[in-house]
C-alpha cells in the first residue's frame, strides 16, 4: 500500500534569513496513489507517497523584500487578558492551502487575529495524482505566505505536516498556543470519496482520524480553544420536512425531547462529517470542549477583498468533475463553451455561498465563542437553488458577455433525490452579523469574466464526470497518462 510523503515545516516569520533542518516525525495513513483507465503513476510511485522521517525547517520572510508599504489594518482578532492587557487572539488554521482555508487564513490575519497554518499540503497531491489543475495558477504556500507578509507586515506561521500524526499536531498546539483552531483539513470531495475502496477509506480515516486528534489535543493541551470546525449542509442530506439547524424538538408518545437532527448523508464524504459531528458532540459533554459545527452549503467565487491583492495570493478554482462545485463549474463551462452539465433532471437544491461570506461567518464564530461544554451547530449558507436554477442564471449572465451557453443533462454520476422539497434554516449567523454577499448579476459577470480570463488553462476533458456512486469498487482505479 502506498503512503504519503509529509514534510513537517515550520515557517517562522520574524527577524533572520537562518534555514534550520530537523528531522521530525513519521506517520502511516496509507493514502491512494491511482485513478481511472488503466495506467499508474509511476513517478509518483516513485516517490514512494510515504509518511516518513522529514524534515522540520524554519523559513524567515524577511528575506522577502517589502514591495509595499506594510498597511496597518482593522484590527478586531485582539481580547483582554485577566489584568486588563490587551493580546491577539491565536487562531490555528488548519487545511490553511485550500479553497476556504486559504482565504480564512488571510481574512483572519487582516482582521488582526495571530494565524498559524496547519496543512500537509496534500490537495496540492490530489492534483498531482489525477492530473488535474486549479483554474487559476497559485504560488506555492510558502510564496503565499511571504506575499502576504511582504504587503502587509503581517506574519503566518506555518506547519506543514498530517494531523493524522499525533505528534505532529502535538508539537504545533504546544508551540502555537491557539485560542481557537479552525478545522478545514479534511478531504471535501464527494466524488473524490466514491472513487474507489482506498479513497473511501482514506476519506474517512483522514477526515475522522484527524478531527479526533484535534479533540484531544485541545483536551491535552489547550483545554480553552474553541473548535470551529467545517461540517456540511450534505449531514442532513434531503429530508421531506424542513431541516433545522442541528437539532429538531420532537414529541413522542407524549414524551418531548431537543435531539441532533437526523443525518441522511450521501457519500462517504459527507458520512464522514457526520461521524466528525458525532464525535465532537461527544466531546463537549464528556470533556467539556467548546465547539462549533458550521455545516457549510456550496461555496462558489474566487476573491476576496485579500486574494485580490496580488497575484502571489490568488485563490484555487476548481472545475473538474471531482473538486469543482456546481456553479464554479457552469462558469467555467459558460466560459469555454462547453454545455452546462445538469446531472439527471436538475432539482437537486442546496444551500449555497460567496466564499467572502466563508470567510465572514468563520470570524463570526471565532468572535463569538460557544461556551465550554457547548456543541453549537450553525447553517453556514446564504441561499438555495437548484441546479436547473443556477444552469439558467448562467445562461443568462453569459449571454450578457456574449457567450451562448447550452445546457445538456448528463446521466446522474451520484445517487440522490433529483426532485426534492428543501427548505433549511440559516439564522444563526445573521443574529450576530452576517451580512450576506447573495448572488448577483454583478457578481456572476465578475466569475464569468474570471473564467473567460483564465480558459485557455481548461482543460476540458475535465469536465464530464467519472466518479460513478453505483460503480465503485474495491479495485484501486488508476489514471491515463
Ligand atoms: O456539474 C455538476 C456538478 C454538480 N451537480 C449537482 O450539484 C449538486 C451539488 O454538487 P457539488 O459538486 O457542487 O457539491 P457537493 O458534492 O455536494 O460538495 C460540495 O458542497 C458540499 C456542501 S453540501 O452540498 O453538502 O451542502 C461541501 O461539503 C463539499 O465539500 C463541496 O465539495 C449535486 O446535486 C450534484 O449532483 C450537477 O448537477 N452538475
Amino acid at each position: 500500500m502506498a503512503h504519503l510523503l509529509s514534510t513537517t515545516c515550520y515557517l517562522d516569520v520574524s527577524s533572520s534569513n537562518k534555514l534550520h533542518f530537523k528531522s521530525i516525525n513519521q506517520c502511516s495513513t496509507p493514502i491512494p496513489t491511482s485513478f481511472n483507465m488503466g495506467i499508474s503513476l509511476s513517478p509518483l510511485k516513485k516517490l514512494s507517497l510515504q509518511r516518513k522521517k522529514c524534515a522540520q525547517y524554519v523559513v524567515r520572510a524577511s528575506a522577502v523584500s517589502m514591495s509595499q508599504e506594510a498597511k496597518t489594518q482593522n484590527d478586531s482578532g485582539s481580547q483582554q487578558t485577566t489584568d486588563g492587557a490587551s493580546t491577539r487572539k491565536k487562531v490555528m488554521v488548519i487545511g490553511g492551502d485550500g479553497y476556504c482555508g486559504w482565504a480564512t487564513a488571510l481574512h483572519l490575519s487582516k482582521k488582526g487575529y495571530e494565524v498559524a497554518i496547519v496543512d500537509n499540503l496534500i490537495r496540492r497531491l490530489f492534483d498531482h495524482q489525477l492530473g488535474l489543475d486549479s483554474l487559476t495558477p497559485i504560488s506555492s504556500i510558502h510564496n503565499r505566505i511571504r506575499r502576504w507578509k511582504s504587503l502587509t507586515g503581517k506574519d503566518i506561521q506555518l506547519f506543514v505536516g498530517d494531523i493524522c500524526d499525533f505528534d505532529f499536531l502535538a508539537e504545533a498546539f504546544k508551540s502555537f498556543e491557539p485560542d481557537a483552531v479552525v478545522h478545514f483539513g479534511e478531504q471535501r470531495s464527494a466524488p473524490y470519496s466514491m472513487i474507489d475502496r482506498s479513497r473511501a477509506v482514506f476519506t474517512q480515516h483522514n477526515n475522522v482520524i484527524g478531527t479526533l486528534n484535534v479533540l484531544f489535543a485541545i483536551k491535552e493541551f489547550r483545554e480553552e480553544c474553541h473548535l470551529v470546525k467545517l461540517g456540511t449542509m450534505g449531514e442532513y442530506g434531503t429530508p421531506n420536512i424542513d431541516i433545522e439547524e442541528g437539532f429538531i424538538t420532537i414529541t413522542h408518545n407524549g414524551r418531548t425531547d431537543t435531539l441532533p437532527y437526523p443525518k441522511q448523508a450521501s457519500s462517504f464524504y459527507h458520512l464522514s462529517k457526520v461521524h466528525d459531528s458525532h464525535n465532537i458532540a461527544f466531546t463537549c459533554k464528556a470533556w467539556g470542549i467548546r465547539a462549533t459545527d458550521l455545516n457549510q452549503g456550496v461555496v462558489y467565487g474566487v476573491r476576496t477583498d485579500e486574494t485580490a491583492m496580488h497575484e502571489d495570493l490568488v485563490n484555487r478554482l476548481d472545475y473538474d468533475a471531482v473538486f469543482g462545485t456546481a456553479l464554479n463549474r457552469f462558469c467555467v463551462q459558460a466560459a469555454v463553451g462547453h454545455p452546462l452539465t445538469v446531472y439527471g433532471k436538475g432539482g437537486q437544491t442546496r444551500g449555497y455561498l460567496d466564499i467572502r461570506d466563508t470567510v465572514q461567518c468563520v470570524e463570526i464564530a471565532i468572535a463569538n465563542p460557544a461556551k465550554p461544554g457547548e456543541f453549537r451547530v450553525f447553517n453556514q449558507f446564504t441561499e438555495q437553488f437548484s441546479v436547473n436554477e443556477l444552469a439558467a442564471l448562467v445562461t443568462k449572465a453569459g449571454e450578457k458577455l456574449g457567450l451562448e451557453v447550452k445546457t445538456i443533462s448528463v446521466p446522474n454520476p451520484r445517487v440522490e433525490a433529483e426532485e426534492h422539497y428543501y427548505n433549511a434554516k440559516h439564522t444563526k449567523l445573521i443574529e450576530p452579523g452576517l451580512q450576506p454577499h447573495l448572488l448577483s448579476d454583478s457578481l456572476l459577470d465578475s466569475l464569468l469574466n474570471f473564467a473567460v480570463q483564465y480558459k485557455d488553462r481548461v482543460d476540458t476533458k475535465q469536465i464530464m464526470p467519472s466518479v460513478s456512486w453505483k460503480k465503485i469498487g474495491a479495485k484501486p482505479k488508476t489514471v491515463a497518462a
